[in-house]
């Protein structure tokens, strides 16, 4: 590959910024007459759809004069009629509806991101640009089917990976490499689950599959929606800017806690061992006993008055109605609006072998009449999921009668409370507790499904957790991203086989990615020292970075934990890019202080707020997972990982902060750190 060309006098290059010249006239002139569209109709709804496409579209149309409108191009060869494609973040058309710029989801522009010199994909030339606030100021060229040209890796991937981060992620769509795109693309009827080491791009692949998705099958996903889940505020609000960067607005971005949480208060905190247990997929059967236990075999007929007559339907004959649709697969509420009918059509049957010529009328007569609905409300009541809930964990007999054979009577003793709320409305429910109160719901009334599902961090999911997002998308498909080694939930997943069958989705196709793109090669050296004790067979990533990184590790004393803590992040601080202070959740205040003290502006972050604007965040050991910082401080490893309920637990969380850093990594420390991370390594 030859070297960029950097001058303003080249030819090339000024012939290449006329084009994105041209393509920033006609993007105007697309969203002007867009704008110039007149939303006329006699269906006031109808135009009012129209208003707000027009303007969806208008807004999508809109110029960042900040992004370039193309960052790559291919030459085809003569197989493909020579054509050429600029390959960018939407189309772009001239008034005749040529293209001068195509999007980068388009079919065509796969051939961008996975030609190879072994598979060009009938591309003679791929043409890279750097870009400089939105203009061109170099170009990087590979002639594909040069057998004469040296193979040299991209300096505009290089000068892209390392770029220093702040602010919230960017996107990659520039610099999606062939196993990425290969991922991004999978259809949407696949679930694919994605392992990977820290920094591997899952979230960006993630997102960008969603974007593309959302492209390829837009019709069906903007009905039925496309839903992002991440494990805490701050996560979201760090890979909030993403879709929106890529044109797609609607994307809806939850964590657990919003997704289950609508309508329950969250209000109490389970013990791990309790919290683990309640996340048990055997719950969900328990759950299903006690909801079908509600429903009462009659000992009392059924006696319908009509004019003179009085019919009976004896009880053995309704049980009979019951266990038909108890062995009919619908939901509890579908069940008790069938049965009305069910029995109304029992009194019709009477009423013919009595001579009677009843109709349909009749039938729905019969079935709305008080004796019919009073009766029917008795043998399949209606229910309230908290209802529901409440007497399993207040009442233990009911609790046995669901759980007996599934649970053992140690594990039923630790569900049942202590002091039961008086009221289903006056519980304080935990975070566990909403996830079966969803799943109540569903054996209750069937969840509705979107049209796909992302879920990042999914290895901490519980297996009640997954349940209720494969509800989510049961006819549609996921996007699962994780990596095992960061699990630091008590109920983290051992194998992703398993959490795909927990997920409802047991053919998700598992894959692994390898290449580091974050962590720089000191960092991940160092922070891999953990991996055999609490993740064996688990490998670093193999980091891509050219930047080996720089790594300090500085002892000091405890009663100068702080002050040291705040000397070195105003030292950090006066170069460009983020920091990250990564300190126990207990030393978040200190901490805090010590940098206000130090005249240090900052932000905290935590699980339930972000704000990704300040350079410098402080963030609670419990909150990092899936950030990145420029440069990150840990301090004090030893109390990181003491917080958790136990030892492996604790090195998984350390794992976790430690692999943040893109460029260097401080780790702060006065007491002793943890025996692993004083192994030697290569780089010793
Ligand atoms: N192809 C790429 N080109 C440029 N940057 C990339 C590419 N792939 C990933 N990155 C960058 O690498 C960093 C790590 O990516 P990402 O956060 O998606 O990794 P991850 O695997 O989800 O990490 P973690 O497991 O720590 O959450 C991000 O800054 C991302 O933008």
């Amino acid at each position: 590959m030859p070297a960029p060309s950097d001058t303003h006098l080249d030819p090339e290059l000024l012939a290449e910024q006329g084009h994105l010249d041209r393509a920033r006239t006609e993007l105007a002139a697309m969203r002007e007459r867009t704008l110039a569209v007149d939303v006329q109709g006699s269906d006031p709804i109808a135009a009012e759809h129209l208003a707000r496409t027009l303007w969806q579209r208008a807004r999508s149309l809109e110029d960042d004069p900040a992004t370039a409108l193309f960052f790559g191009r291919i030459d085809l060869d003569a197989e493909h009629d020579g054509e050429r494609w600029y390959v960018g973040r939407r189309h772009v058309t001239d008034d005749a509806g040529d293209p001068l710029v195509i999007d980068w989801r388009a079919p065509v522009s796969t051939a961008f991101y996975r030609a190879s010199r072994t598979e060009p994909m009938g591309v003679t030339l791929r043409r890279r640009f750097g870009l400089d606030r939105g203009r061109i100021t170099a170009l990087e060229d590979e002639h594909l089917t040069d057998r004469t040209e040296q193979q040299a890796s991209s300096q505009i991937l290089a000068r892209e990976i390392e770029r220093p981060r702040v602010g919230p992620m960017r996107d990659i769509v520039a610099t999606i490499q062939p196993e990425q795109d290969l991922l991004v693309r999978v259809d949407d009827s696949t679930t694919v689950c994605i392992q990977g080491a820290p920094g591997t791009g899952k979230t960006a692949v993630g997102l960008h599959r969603a974007a593309w998705l959302l492209y390829a099958y837009r019709d069906r996903l903007t009905r039925q929606g496309v839903l992002v889940i991440g494990p805490n505020a701050s996560f979201l609000e760090h890979i909030g800017a993403v879709l929106p960067a890529l044109g797609e607005v609607q994307v809806r971005h939850t964590t657990i806690e919003g997704l289950v949480g609508e309508g329950v208060r969250i209000r109490a905190t389970d013990p791990p061992g309790r919290a683990t247990l309640k996340g048990d997929a055997r719950l969900a059967d328990v759950l299903r006993r006690a909801v079908r236990a509600t429903v009462q075999d009659p000992d009392e007929p059924l006696v319908v008055p009509r004019g003179a007559r009085r019919w009976r339907i004896p009880a053995y004959e309704v049980r009979e109605i019951l266990d038909e649709l108890r062995t009919r697969d619908v939901r509890h509420d579908a069940a008790r609006q069938m049965l009305p009918q069910r029995l109304a059509h029992a009194v019709l049957v009477q009423m013919e072998a009595a001579g009677d010529s009843p109709d349909d009328r009749v039938q729905d007569a019969v079935a709305r009449s008080t004796p019919v609905t009073r009766y029917a409300d008795a043998v399949w009541p209606r229910l309230d999921p908290a209802a529901v809930l409440h007497r399993l964990w207040s009442d233990p007999a009911a609790l046995e009668s669901a759980a007996d054979g599934i649970l053992a009577p140690a594990e039923q003793a630790d569900l049942v409370w202590d002091q039961a709320p008086r009221t289903p409305g006056s519980a304080r429910w935990t975070l566990a507790d909403a996830v079966l109160l969803d799943e109540l719901a569903d054996l209750l009334t069937r969840t509705p499904s979107l049209g796909h599902v992302m879920l990042d961090e999914a290895q901490d999911l519980s297996p009640m957790q997954l349940r209720a997002v494969g509800r989510r998308c049961s006819t549609g498909a996921a996007t699962v991203l994780g990596d095992i080694a960061q699990g630091t939930t008590p109920w983290a997943t051992g194998s992703w086989a398993e959490s795909l069958r927990h997920l409802g989705k047991p053919d998700g196709e598992v894959t692994e990615l390898h290449r580091g793109f974050r962590v720089p090669a000191a960092v991940i050296e160092y922070a891999a020292r953990l991996l055999p004790v609490m993740a064996p067979g688990l490998a670093a990533p193999q980091s891509v970075r050219d930047n080996v990184g720089e790594l300090d590790i500085v002892a000091v004393q405890a009663d100068s934990l702080w002050t040291e803590t705040a000397d070195r992040v105003a030292g950090l601080a006066r170069r460009p890019g983020s920091v990250g202070v990564v300190v126990p959740d207990a030393g978040v205040t200190a901490a805090s202080a010590a940098l206000t003290d130090a005249g240090i502006e900052h932000g905290t972050l935590g699980a339930d707020h972000g704000d990704v604007e300040h350079q410098v965040h402080v963030v609670p050991a419990t909150v990092a997972k899936g950030l990145e910082f420029d440069r990150v401080v840990v301090v004090e490893p030893a109390a990181i990982a003491d917080a958790e309920p136990d030892e492996r637990t604790g090195l998984r969380r350390l794992y976790v902060v430690l692999t943040r850093a893109v460029s260097g990594l401080s780790v702060i420390h006065a007491r002793p750190l943890p025996g692993p991370l004083t192994a030697p390594t290569p780089l010793d």
